[in-house]
């Protein structure tokens, strides 16, 4: 049967949850495609503020990584922005002229912030903070300037300013009111924050309103509506968000505040839904995740054929994401004629509470000082309790696990995924979890705002008892609770010969196994038994599996191997024709001295590798890339040994070969390290009679300094001692960490003692080259494989 075409606009938290709960239903049955006006995959926008806070990096918010595009048969445009819906033919038109029907539309466009239209608010120096963009934005505004003004004490502004405190920055806090939060805080709990936050280095302006952006081209400072100004040199917009709704209306689709739906998340046309921030449920639109996770879930069963009882609304809870400030608020926090209220105000402690009430039943609550209470505050509001559920049981000041073990199985532990203790103790039970990633895994819970994942760890606790340790290892991921040492000891007591069996032998809680541990399997099985082992291709990450780069348009870079970035007139020739018969969009040069020829298609790479008639560079791959080197003694001035050759002669030995992750070298002729290998996982530097070898750096995310690994006086023991580096680096790594890392795990002297034993050396060296003997060139062996040619290079998902 042919599979109904479903398109997602808007690859972001609400959209792509409803398909993972469409896959989760009914993984056959719809051919899906993404449009995402961003150009990365779906990520965790609440952890922008943990990224500009320095809690964690750009590169570890993803949710969904590329590879879950592929292997879910999700056919992704990221950084392509959908421009028209023609509903009548069911199609929708994009910024990049394609064009694309559907059966079903899903709208998850979500919100833009509000950018108050002041005068000045177009010079350099304003930011909203939304997006990946806005954050590092931020982040390099502080490395310049020092002052910066945050407009809007709401959530967003009071995560803002203290993320710019952390890097450095003097922080001003403009607000409209005169107490902060104060959607969310009622007047006592919002002053114990500024007090709290002034003691943190923030300075509050509240009751102001802002009428003007001062400066030239650059901003130099904000004005005031009484005449007042200040100084600023960076203005972060965080006065809240409007839904992003503009497609939706041209389209004639009914839009109201936001793009109006009913109980099941239709919108007026019948092949088309709204989710999430963009959507207007019964006259709310939600800017909290907590909300939009249920929506996604009744829309899933929508789109799957399944009804259910709709989506009813959200009562909702917010929690603020500061370090040393403990805020919570939920549902209706303000007193009227018709409400009681419960406080208790311990100055001594700082803690603060109010509970209201009416009619008997708890209608909404903020705590201050200490949240311990929040979400069992949630559910009751949630279930419509009496006041009495809660003010009866007692006020259990245990933390950990006696804390959860008095907790009702229906008591919410994440809020964001909508997660209870039952669902949690169940699945560790029964699936054997033993680390909060592995709840994670299974469950969502603590997959968003990660407020919840000490309680994660104390049911844990509870549930496992001494079989708990927190600082437990790292398992190869949530499939299993065996770490990567315990896998390929297993792999080599029972001698087995494939991922599955693996996976099956070991009792993999996915059967399938996951994007994280497949190609892993695959590395460790192809490490062990590099003769014999056959690579499974489809275990692969992309660019891996199709030997080049694919870029954020779908099309490929190409990069043929230039050894020590040394070329000569027949391949330049040989690059220039291919490029204009194939009409390259550009040719460019890489850092690591090549060719990249940029914005090929996918059913063009076998008659450009054919035409080239040159090696792979193995720029996608996790392994050996490229050998920098500097133009040496043969040509420079200063130049002490033969540095162009021995970097020749190393790429040319290690080509091809496979690592936990990509290996960049670099060999220079003299100190200046023309060539950067103080930065290069293998740096080598020749001194008079001496070649120095550096291990462990890394220029990228990780940046790191080289480790000094010896000093040896010829090229052959530089080939010697960093054959057995890099074998002793592929057998104990684990998969996807890169040597700055691994060093840094085992430890520089430990790898000297091990690569430094001769005996030791030979035997790594004797393993490497049977791995070595076993390397194939791939772009010949794909032309020559005429199913290899036909599965992956002419099917639109390969
Ligand atoms: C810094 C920050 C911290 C936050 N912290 C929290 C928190 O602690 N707790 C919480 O619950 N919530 C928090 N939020 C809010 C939460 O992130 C949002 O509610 C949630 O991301 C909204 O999901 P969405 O899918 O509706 O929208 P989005 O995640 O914004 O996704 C919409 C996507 O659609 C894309 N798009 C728009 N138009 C088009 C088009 N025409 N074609 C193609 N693509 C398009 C957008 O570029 C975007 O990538 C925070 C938000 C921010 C910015
Ligand atoms: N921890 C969290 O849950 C969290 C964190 C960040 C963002 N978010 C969400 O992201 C969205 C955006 O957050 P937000 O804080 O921008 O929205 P918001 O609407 O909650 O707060 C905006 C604040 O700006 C103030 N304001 C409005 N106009 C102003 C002006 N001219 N000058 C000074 N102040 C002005 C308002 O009084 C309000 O307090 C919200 O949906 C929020 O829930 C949530
Ligand atoms: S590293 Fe030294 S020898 Fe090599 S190019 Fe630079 S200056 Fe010349
Ligand atoms: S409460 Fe936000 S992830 Fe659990």
């Amino acid at each position: 049967m042919e599979k109904q075409k479903l398109i997602l606009i808007g690859n972001g938290m609400a959209g792509i949850r409803t398909l993972e709960e469409v896959l989760k239903l009914e993984p056959d049955t719809f051919d899906i495609t993404v449009f995402g006006k961003e150009p990365y995959p779906n990520y965790n926008r609440i952890e922008l503020s943990k990224v500009l806070q320095g809690d964690t990096s750009v590169s570890d918010i993803t949710l969904n990584e590329w590879h879950w595009y592929e292997d879910n048969n999700i056919r992704l445009y990221p950084g392509e922005t959908v421009t028209r819906i023609d509903k009548e033919q069911k199609i929708v038109y994009t910024d990049k002229d394609r064009e694309e029907s559907y059966d079903q539309l899903i709208i998850a466009t979500g919100s833009d912030p509000v950018i108050l239209p002041l005068p000045g608010i177009d010079k350099e120096g304003v930011t909203a903070f939304r997006d990946i963009k806005d954050c590092e934005k931020m982040v390099d505004y502080s490395k310049k300037y020092k002052k910066a003004a945050v407009i809007g004490g709401g959530l967003l502004g009071l995560e803002a300013a203290r993320g710019l405190l952390n890097l450095g920055m003097e922080v001003d806090v403009i607000h409209l009111c005169d107490s902060l939060m104060e959607r969310q805080l009622d007047k006592e709990a919002g002053t114990l924050l500024k007090e709290e936050l002034e003691e943190q280095g923030m300075h509050f302006l509240l009751e102001k309103q802002t009428s003007e952006i001062l400066g030239n081209d650059h901003v130099s400072g904000l004005r005031f509506n009484d005449g007042e100004e200040i100084e600023a040199d960076l203005i972060v917009m965080a006065v809240g968000i409007k839904p992003n709704v503009a497609l939706a209306k041209e389209s004639g689709i009914e839009v109201n505040r936001g793009i109006v739906v009913n109980d099941y998340l239709e919108t007026n046309d019948p092949n088309i839904f709204s989710v999430g921030e963009c959507a207007e449920h019964r006259e709310m639109v939600y800017g909290l995740v907590a909300p939009l996770y249920q929506q996604a879930q009744v829309l899933a069963k929508r789109i799957c054929g399944m009804g259910g009882d709709g989506y009813k609304g959200s009562v909702l809870s917010t929690q603020l994401k500061v370090s040393g400030v403990d805020v919570f608020s939920t549902g209706q926090i303000m007193e009227n004629e018709h409400t009681k209220a419960i406080k208790v105000f311990d100055d001594w402690r700082g803690v603060y509470k109010k509970i209201v009430v009416e009619q008997g039943k708890i209608t909404g609550a903020v705590l201050f000082g200490d949240t311990g209470d929040g979400n069992r505050l949630l559910n009751l509001i949630k279930k419509g309790a009496d006041v009495e559920e809660y003010t009866d049981t007692d006020q259990n000041q245990e933390a950990g696990a006696g804390l959860v073990a008095d907790m009702p199985d229906d008591e919410l532990i994440c809020g964001c995924n909508g997660v209870t203790k039952g669902t949690i103790i169940e699945a560790i039970e029964t699936q054997g979890l033993n680390s909060v990633e592995q709840v994670k895994g299974c469950t969502n819970a603590s997959r968003s705002c990660g407020t919840c994942k000490s309680l994660v760890s104390d049911l844990l606790e509870y549930t496992l008892g001494e079989e708990y340790d927190e600082n437990q290892k790292e398992t190869v991921c949530g499939c299993t609770t065996l770490s990567k040492d315990e896998v390929i000891a297993e792999i080599k007591e029972k001698g087995m010969t494939n991922t599955r069996e693996v996976m099956n032998v070991l009792g993999w809680k996915n059967e399938e196994g996951c994007a994280k541990c497949k190609p892993a399997l695959n590395y460790y099985l192809g490490m062990l038994y590099p003769t014999e082992y056959e690579d499974e291709r489809e275990s692969r990450f992309v660019n891996e599996r199709l030997h080049a780069n694919i870029q954020k348009d779908g099309t490929f870079g190409v990069i043929p191997r230039m050894y020590g970035g040394v070329t000569n007139a027949q391949d330049l020739r040989k690059i220039a024709d291919v490029a204009e018969k194939y009409d390259v969009g550009m040719i460019k040069l890489t850092g690591g001295q090549r060719i990249n020829l940029l914005g090929v298609n996918k059913q063009d790479l076998p008659n450009i590798w054919e035409e080239l008639d040159m090696p792979s560079g193995h720029a996608y791959a996790k392994g050996l890339r490229t050998v920098k080197t500097c133009v040496g003694s043969e040509f420079c001035r200063f130049g002490t040994q033969d540095s162009t050759g021995l970097g020749i002669r190393l790429e040319k030995k290690f080509e091809g070969l496979s690592g936990p992750h990509k290996l960049k070298m670099g060999v220079s002729a003299c100190p200046r390290n023309c060539a950067e290998g103080g930065v290069k996982d293998v740096g080598v530097v020749g001194l008079e009679g001496v070649w120095e070898i550096y291990v462990g750096g890394n220029g990228g995310t990780d940046l790191r300094q080289a480790d000094l690994l010896c000093k040896v006086e010829t090229g052959d023991e530089v080939l010697e001692w960093v054959g057995a580096f890099l074998q002793y680096y592929r057998e104990t790594a684990n998969y996807l960490d890169r040597t700055s890392v691994w060093v840094e795990k085992m430890g520089i002297e430990h790898i000297r003692e091990v690569v430094g034993n001769k005996e030791k050396r030979d035997e790594l060296n004797e393993r490497m080259d049977l791995a070595l003997s076993a390397i194939q060139e791939p772009w010949s062996e794909a032309i020559n494989n005429g199913t290899l040619l036909k599965d992956l290079y002419e099917k639109v998902n390969a």
